[in-house]
């Protein structure tokens, strides 16, 4: 008999804009997209037909603007946990909902020197992204907001960042396989994946005094700033030991996570031999113009936890 393994559903790609007008006539806002799954006792929805048991992807959507309309969404830690602590409070047999709030940059333009009060510019496909997951321990039962467990992870996401030299990669493994020469210089590129874990969090309570005390903002600004500074400061000997040397530094700079994990491509930059034409040098360290690789790239991921 084959039988129901795990289940869950819900709604992807909400996008959501909110407006703040702030008292000193400035406003600021806020464009998200969201997912949420839920899972519990909904079994019966795939096996039998029964819809009695199924909140509608429909009614998930609503529910977000609600929220959104009704509660910060900012930090997006603070949102997600929300949102998700509303479906496991609200529905006694829903018994985990995942949210996933991933944040589009609109940075304030600058006109003569001076912040425009209501205008922004998208400066880059980076997104500050948050999965919030609300736990109840049994089923089929109703608790309070305070009762829910809920894991936090949060990340940086599509930050691509390129240095023309500063990164080497030698000492590999070489077999019969292996073409690819060792280099003391080559180009370094890469679109940061970089995610933080919070120690579990007991209550949205915990969540709403972490964001009163700006803990959130305070790790994504020293997540961002540790990758950047990493990136172009170290003298880098790979991928892999730039990356862990990253995580080591969030990990020591955010005492609040357990877990900083990255997901690195390696986007190549091929050297050309231009030597063909007129003998033109174009390689080793005469090389100045390279021609950038879409695919394949490497990848590389870690996890770096505290003892
Ligand atoms: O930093 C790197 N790590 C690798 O594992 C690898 N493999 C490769 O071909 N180039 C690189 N670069």
């Amino acid at each position: 008999m084959p039988s129901l393994s795990s289940a869950r559903y819900g709604k992807d790609n909400v996008r959501v804009y909110k407006v703040s007008r702030n008292a000193d006539g400035t406003q600021s806002v806020t464009e998200m997209t969201v997912t949420v799954l839920l899972s519990g006792a909904i079994t019966t929805s795939y096996t039998e037909a029964d819809n009695s048991v199924v909140i509608p992807t429909d009614t998930m959507k609503q529910t977000t603007y609600i929220m959104a309309k009704q509660h910060p969404v900012n930090p997006p830690e603070l949102f997600a946990s929300i949102l998700a602590t509303h479906f496991v409070t609200d529905f006694a047999h829903i018994t985990k909902a995942y949210v996933k709030v991933v944040q589009h940059r609109w940075s304030r333009i600058s006109i003569d020197g001076k912040p425009h009060p209501h205008s922004f510019l998208r400066d880059g496909a980076e997104t500050r992204d948050v999965e919030a997951t609300a736990t109840k321990k049994s089923s089929e039962t109703k608790i309070a907001a305070d009762e829910v467990e809920l894991s936090i992870k949060s990340a940086i996401a599509g930050l691509l960042v390129l240095k023309s030299t500063g990164s080497a990669f030698h000492g590999f493994v070489q077999d019969e396989y292996t073409i690819l020469k060792p280099t003391n210089d080559r180009i370094l590129s890469t679109s940061v994946d970089a995610g933080w874990t919070w120690n579990d969090i007991h209550g949205l309570a915990g969540v709403e005094a972490a964001a009163e005390r700006g803990d959130f903002d305070k790790a994504f600004q020293a997540a961002r700033e540790i990758t950047l500074k990493t990136f172009a400061e170290d003298a880098s000997a790979s991928v892999q030991a730039t990356m862990y040397k990253m995580a080591q530094l969030i990990l020591e700079a955010v005492k609040e996570v357990k877990a900083v994990e990255y997901l690195l491509p390696n986007k190549h930059y091929f050297e050309i031999d231009l030597s063909w034409h007129k003998g033109l040098k174009n390689t080793g360290p005469d090389a100045e113009v390279y021609a950038p690789q879409s695919d394949p790239n490497g990848l590389i991921h870690c996890v770096v936890t505290r003892d």
